[in-house]
């Protein structure tokens, strides 16, 4: 219970620019519900009226003839009506849209900061975890505020304007029927402590189940290529299965709630009709005050039922709240204080010394390499797989951080550097390809939205994209569909090449470009290549070593070591595992060790 406090707490202060809309919001609700109560108010004192006529509490006010009350009667009751009616719509108008831009302020601070988290954070989680939080989360909370932060100032309301009308006309009476009002929200509030755990439960259970949803669209063609179907439905119906047995303990605990309630309830409600009655038999109680405390036990009594939903709503939303807030909680390992800049034009120089990474959960990494790249060179990291080449470019774009060593750009420690500087000045194109869905053009011009058409195209010649990209009916407009899923892999591969030359940076790194394309656009990625190198530094990470016999260096990896570097003669000269893998890859096996 105390967390769900304190969820509230927290969300209070996220919200403190709202203060005005949500105190506007606080003093619309307690007027509509002062209004909403008046008109019992008002049938008792119209019963005054009829019986007392010329002594009654209206006459005391100034209106004598019976008529005239009634009249006066009817005018405060339209203006009451109202009243009611305009608040009501000033109310719902001040949460909504306070739900409104909460939801989306919430939603955007959680998304900006996730995205700045380190990869660490988003290799160790289910991506579907993470939509399901920006989105049915945040949708909870904006529930409970549509109606119950509402609901909850409303009953509070009630119990305070009905308890004092209460103890003006019979203090006894009042007792009695403010006997259950402990009872139900000790009620309510046992309820919310039981439930607590069972709706943390419930969005714990939606977040795995859609975790397992996108997972399995994402991998909709190995699921059908290894005819896993049935496999997947199980473990979908597995998991939906577990979020409606969630659901079901926590529907099961909120209806036990209500039928308890009403128990309570009718113990206030006879309290009153019978005591009230009795006095008001006896000429003690005013036969309007008893009309009154008749329909206000009613009145004050039956919202609490509500009580129930509220604290309901109350809870998934403070589940869903403290989910957003650990989100946005979760810190970021990769430190973005670097203030330096690099000199200008930036030459493109990369220094690795003594760098040490190692993963904590496999223990894979690398261990102590020291290279340097010299600026303007082509550079080529091959070796068995899991040797440490991707960690390597990792650590170079920061995405990881070394746990000792340094690397350098231009002389610079790439820690002193901001993100935006370091990576602005390295062109990626990544082992998996991630194209946006939208149209060629804004691919392309993904690292440079404002390039013109004939940039574009230029770029496109290089990685020798153009030809196939002219050769389609809506050419730059044409429309790729997610991760480009309407081309072929050579075509994404190459416009990645494209989208990565087009940003035009001095460091450019191919990872595994090669590797998973076919014989033509591998000649074509490896023209380009040389084509391309020209001016700036470019990293390959290549299984083929056909593609990299040019590179001025080829730096072979093991285990996280450098074991063996030089050019391509060198290399062959030198006789060791690069020299036994070229071999291999042209036919000319003799040694099968791979490198
Ligand atoms: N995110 C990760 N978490 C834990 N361990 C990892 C992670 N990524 C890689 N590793 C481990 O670190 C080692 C180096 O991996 P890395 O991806 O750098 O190899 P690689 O040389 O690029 O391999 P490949 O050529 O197959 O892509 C491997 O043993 C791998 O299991």
């Amino acid at each position: 219970m105390s967390s769900s406090f304190k969820a509230l707490g927290r969300l209070l202060r996220y919200a403190r620019g709202y203060r005005r809309t949500i105190s506007g919001a606080i003093a619309c609700s307690v007027i509509n519900k002062l209004f909403d109560i008046a008109p019992e108010l008002l049938i008792g004192v119209a019963i005054d009226v009829v019986v007392n006529q010329e002594t009654s509490f209206v006459a005391q006010l100034g209106f004598e003839s019976p008529r005239s009350q009634i009249m006066m009667l009817g005018i405060l009751t339209f203006v009451i009506w109202a009243g009611e009616s305009l608040f009501e719509y000033l109310y719902q108008l001040m949460w909504r849209g306070l739900s409104q831009r909460l939801q989306s302020d919430l939603r955007q601070d959680v998304y900006q900061h996730v995205q700045q988290l380190d990869m660490s954070f988003f290799e160790s989680r289910p991506s579907g975890q993470l939509v399901a939080t920006l989105n049915d989360d945040v949708n909870q909370l904006e529930r409970f505020l549509d109606g119950g932060a509402n609901a909850i100032v409303q009953v509070l309301v009630t119990v305070l304007a009905i308890g004092t009308v209460f103890f003006v006309l019979s203090p006894l009476i009042a007792l009695l029927a403010f006997v259950p009002v402990p009872l139900i929200i000790a009620g309510a509030f046992y309820f919310q402590r039981k439930a607590s755990p069972l709706y943390a439960d419930v969005r714990e259970k939606v977040g795995v189940l859609s975790g397992r949803l996108a997972n399995n669209i994402a991998g909709i063609a190995t699921i059908k290529s290894f005819t896993a179907e049935a496999r997947e439905a199980a473990r979908v119906r597995a998991d939906s299965e577990a979020y409606v047995e969630a659901n079901r303990r926590a529907i099961r605990m909120s209806s036990a709630f209500i039928p308890v309630i009403r128990m309570g309830i009718l113990t206030g409600f006879l309290a009153t009709f019978l005591v009230g009655g009795l006095q008001a038999l006896s000429g003690e109680l005013n036969v309007g005050a008893y009309g009154v405390l008749v329909f206000l036990t009613q009145r004050l009594l039956w919202p609490m039922t509500g009580l129930a939903n509220v604290v309901d709503l109350f809870e998934r939303a403070m589940a869903s709240t403290r989910r957003l807030f650990n989100l946005l909680d979760t810190p970021c390992q990769t430190q973005d204080q670097g203030t330096q800049t690099l000199s200008a034009p930036v030459r493109g120089e990369v220094i690795l010394s003594d760098v040490h990474f190692r993963y904590s959960r496999t223990h894979g990494g690398i261990k102590g390499v020291s290279l340097t790249i010299p600026a303007g060179q082509m550079v080529a990291l091959v070796g068995t797989t899991g040797a440490g080449k991707s960690t390597l470019i990792k650590l170079l774009l920061r995405f990881l951080q070394p746990q000792k060593g340094a690397l350098y750009l231009d002389g610079v420690p790439i820690d002193q550097l901001s993100l935006h500087e370091l990576r602005r000045h390295l062109a990626l194109v990544s082992q998996d390809v991630y194209l946006f869905e939208g149209r060629i053009r804004d691919n392309i011009a993904y690292g440079r939205p404002e390039a013109s058409d004939e940039e574009i195209i230029r770029a496109a010649r290089q990685a020798e994209a153009w030809d196939f990209i002219n050769a389609l009916p809506e050419g730059l407009d044409t429309l790729i569909g997610e991760r480009g899923a309407r081309l072929s892999g050579g075509q994404r591969q190459r416009l990645s090449l494209a989208r990565a030359l087009l940003k035009d940076a001095p460091v450019l790194i191919l990872d595994e470009a090669t590797s998973a394309v076919d014989n033509e656009t591998e000649a074509a990625i490896q023209r380009s290549l040389a084509h391309i190198a020209h001016g700036r530094t470019v990293i390959v990470i290549a299984h083929r070593l056909s593609t990299i016999v040019n590179a001025d260096n080829i730096v072979v990896l093991e285990h996280g070591e450098i074991v063996e570097q030089g050019d391509h003669q060198a290399l062959l000269a030198l006789n060791g595992r690069y020299a036994s893998q070229w071999r291999v890859q042209t036919g000319h096996a003799s040694d099968v060790s791979g490198v």
